[in-house]
């Protein structure tokens, strides 16, 4: 049974856009009238600090460090309190481009959680299967494991999920609205958190989607980066 009402989109820039056109695109986005949704924007994290002081605009960072301790001996990394320190208040996690490209298996994307929770972040969890893996019926033990990942600390006032199938991301083809209902709904009786849906999701699509019963949200990639069809989504 679906609980959450209010419909929740986040923009995930991923590795898009330079400092000028990004504070350009979040300021129209800000100043935008008649949003009918929460929104959270993911911008790079060299860009969050210029967008928060120009904005109203709820943020969130796209990734965070697995490494235990909030500072230390960890180049390259960011860790959540240092996420949480600069403003926001989301972290997306084991996105499966980030499953895809840092070998992020189950046990660093729990530590990653864990940290977030920690940090007092409200962590965006992405589950999905890829193509082979649905065409082998195999897309609910596969969300299911990643489920797993999920540690003690979660619970709905923290902890969001992304139901993205690899398939949809960034091919201009979604998952259909069957398919969209029902892996939420699987998700929510294995967890009842707010489940978000991301995977090709344009200004013409969007409406059907977040109309769906069990549909909390949108998690929004490409089309987030053109305001005129983010406008759209967001309206
Ligand atoms: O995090 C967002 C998803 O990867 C979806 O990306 P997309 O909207 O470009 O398909």
């Amino acid at each position: 049974m679906k609980k959450h009402n209010k419909k929740l989109v986040i923009a995930n820039w991923k590795m898009n856009l330079l400092k000028d056109p990004a504070i350009n695109l979040a300021r129209k986005i800000s100043e935008a009238g008649d949003i009918s949704v929460d929104l959270v924007i993911c911008p790079p994290d060299l860009l969050i600090d210029s967008i928060k002081s120009q904005t109203n605009i709820s943020l969130g960072a796209q990734n965070c460090s697995a490494h235990a301790e909030d500072f230390g001996a960890c180049t390259g990394d960011i860790s959540a309190a240092m996420i949480k320190n600069i403003g926001c208040n989301y972290v997306i996690i084991g996105h499966s481009e980030r499953r895809k490209y840092h070998k992020e298996n189950n046990d660093i994307i729990s530590a990653k959680i864990t940290n977030a929770h920690k940090a007092g972040l409200v962590a965006i969890i992405c589950v999905g299967e890829s193509l082979e893996e649905r065409q082998e019926g195999r897309s609910h033990d596969i969300v299911l494991n990643q489920l797993s990942a999920l540690p003690p600390t979660s619970t709905p006032e923290n902890t969001i999920i992304a139901y993205e199938p690899i398939w949809a991301i960034g091919t201009g083809k979604s998952a259909s609205l069957t398919e969209i209902n029902q892996m939420h709904e699987y998700i929510r009786f294995e967890k009842d958190f707010k489940i978000v849906y991301g995977g090709s999701v344009k200004c013409d699509n969007a409406k059907e989607i977040l109309s769906l019963g069990q549909v909390d949200g949108l998690l929004v990639g490409a089309a987030s980066l053109d305001f005129e069809q983010f406008y759209k989504i967001i309206k």
